[in-house]
Parts: structure tokens; sequence; C-alpha cells
């Protein structure tokens, strides 16, 4: 490909100015959540695996938990399975469970492991399940809006009790980039199904990642009058719930975000993943896109 001199001087200058984010940010570990809301079409999917292997070609480590929502909700409908959500979480019995690790494991992980290798980016997918990666326990209660506590039973579905990082570091030691699908397995061998958000809110934890990168399907969070809320501050949160600002998939995601930077994790951003080259934006160009959340 020749770019006219024009092209070509505007491309320099694009990496002349990406150079200070770009020394800031190599060594650095940055988990992303990749949404199945941002896996809207062919082209977006691509978009973000160039992304993922411009970061580690820069030196920065990558690590990708996926969701698959949508995805999901596609399979359960063609298999005539019903499926409803309460509080972000899928209600799940065992025939969804199954279809839930069918989808997860066997075809998002696979697609998105595949792209990103596609652009030489050395991409390996794992499960919780892989070396006891993700070990969860059944959720049992939920955070009401007053604040208080409510006894649930969501069927299959999980909490992060521990995330055993011994295959990521291994991965990340020898340059691989992990893809984790967010299914956990209990010390029994018992499989759950867990919000893909509270899984890289906990990878990041534990990694002590520098950012938490949440890709979703909004320009991120959003007050009562769909304006953008471009830095969160911890503690209005609950005040959000309450007053239902935010609802439904957008809890999990806030409360994985607020405890990430409560534990370490240096930011959290939510970005909207459907814009090309999201993940770039965010890191190299600072165009302010998203929500900030810091401690
Ligand atoms: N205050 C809010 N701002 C933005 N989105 C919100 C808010 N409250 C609820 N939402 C909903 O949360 C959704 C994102 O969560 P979710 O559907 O779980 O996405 P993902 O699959 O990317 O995790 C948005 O599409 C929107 O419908
Ligand atoms: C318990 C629960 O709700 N699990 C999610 C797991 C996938 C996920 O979180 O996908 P997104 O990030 O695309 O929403 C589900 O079954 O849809």
């Amino acid at each position: 490909m020749t770019l006219s001199h024009e092209a070509a001087l505007q491309s320099a200058s694009i990496l002349t100015d990406a150079l200070p984010y770009i020394q800031q940010l190599s060594g650095q570990t940055i988990v992303i959540k990749y949404g199945g809301n941002a896996m809207e079409n062919d082209a977006l999917k691509r978009s973000f695996a160039r992304d993922i292997v411009l970061m580690k070609t820069l030196g920065i480590n990558p690590v990708i938990v996926h969701g698959g929502g949508p995805q999901i909700g596609a399979r359960l409908q063609q298999l005539s399975i019903d499926t409803q959500f309460i509080h972000g979480m899928r209600v799940t019995d065992q025939p969804t469970m199954d279809v839930v690790e069918m989808v997860l494991t066997g075809q998002v992980n696979g697609e998105i492991v595949n792209l990103i290798n596609c652009y030489n980016g050395n991409a390996v997918g794992l499960s919780g399940k892989d070396a006891h990666t993700i070990i969860a326990q059944k959720l049992t209660t939920h955070l009401v809006p007053d604040g208080s506590t409510e006894t649930v039973d969501l069927g299959f579905v999980g909490e992060v009790a521990e995330i055993r990082t011994d295959l990521i570091d291994l991965l990340l030691a020898t340059d691989f980039i992990p893809v984790i699908a967010p299914i956990g397995v209990d010390p029994q061998g018992n499989t759950y199904n867990i919000n893909a958000d509270l899984v890289a809110g906990k990878v990041a934890e534990v990694l002590q990642a520098n950012q938490l990168l949440l890709l979703t399907n909004t320009p991120g969070l959003l007050n009562k009058e769909g304006q953008l809320i471009s830095e969160l501050n911890t503690t209005e949160t609950d005040q959000l719930i309450a007053d239902g600002t935010i609802s439904g998939g957008m809890i999990p995601k806030i409360k994985c975000a607020i405890s990430a930077v409560n534990h370490g994790v240096k930011s959290a951003h939510i970005v909207d993943g459907r814009v090309t080259s999201a993940v770039l934006l965010e890191l190299f160009a600072k165009a302010n896109v998203g929500t900030l959340i810091k401690a």
C-alpha cells in the first residue's frame, strides 16, 4: 500500500502524538472486558482484534475477559428455552447452563481467539475451568436499592470466590494474550455462569492491573437525562442505583469497576465498544470517551 505524501505525514503525526502514551503504557497490564453487546458486527470485531494486537506489539499486556449475553440469548431462543434476568443476572437452570457454557467457550471465545490470531496476536482461550482459574460459589444474595441485601436463588449463577492466576501469569510471561470465558467451577466440579463484568473486575484486582476497560453498548454511564457522566465518584453510586439511574446490566458493571479501583486497580473506564478502535481511542488519544471511575 502506497500512501500519498499528505497521508504519510498524517500517519507519522498520529504516531508522534501517541508517543507519550505509548511510553507510559508500555509494560502495563490492562484488563479488557469485551461485552457481547460490543460484538455487533464483523468490522467491529476485527477492529477490536487489531487494537489488541497493536497494544501487545507496543509492549502492553492485554488480558481479555469476554461476555456473550446477546449470543447466549439468541441460541436459547433458537432452542425455545425461555430466559429472564434479575438485577442484570441471567437465571440459569441446568439446560440454560449447558447453552451458556457451549456459547461462551465453544463459540464466542473461539471466535475472539481466532480473530486476534489472524492478526498474528498469539491469543490463547481459556475458561475458568482451565487450571482452576475461576473458583466460583453459588450467588446467594444481591444488593437491593435501599442498600440492604436480599436472598436470591438464580440456579447456577455464581460469583467469584477466587481467581487463581497461575495460568494467566504463565501466558503473560510467555507473551500470549489470555482470552477468558466467564465460566467458573466450585471445588466439587459444579459449573457456574458468572456475569463477565464481575470476572473482569476480579481478574483486574488480583493482577493489580493498571486499568480495567469495560467495552459495552452505551457511550458510558448516562444520567437520568441521557447525558454522559464522564467521571464517577465512587460515593455517588448507591444513590444512582437507588434512584434507578443505574439499572439492569449496568449495576454489576459499575459495582465491579468500583470494587476494582478500591482494591488497587488505578482506574476503570466504561467505553462504547460500538465505536471503531474504541480501545485505541481510550488508551492513545485520550479522547475523553466514556466514563472514568477512580478510587
Ligand atoms: N445509567 C445507565 N447508563 C448507561 N446504560 C445503562 C444505565 N443503566 C442501565 N443501563 C443499561 O446497561 C446496558 C449495558 O449493560 P449490559 O447490557 O450488561 O452490557 P454488556 O453486555 O456490554 O455487559 C446498557 O445497554 C443500558 O441498557
Ligand atoms: C449470570 C449472567 O448473567 N451471566 C452472563 C454471562 C455472559 C455475560 O456476562 O455477557 P455480557 O457481558 O455480554 O453481558 C449471561 O448469562 O448472559
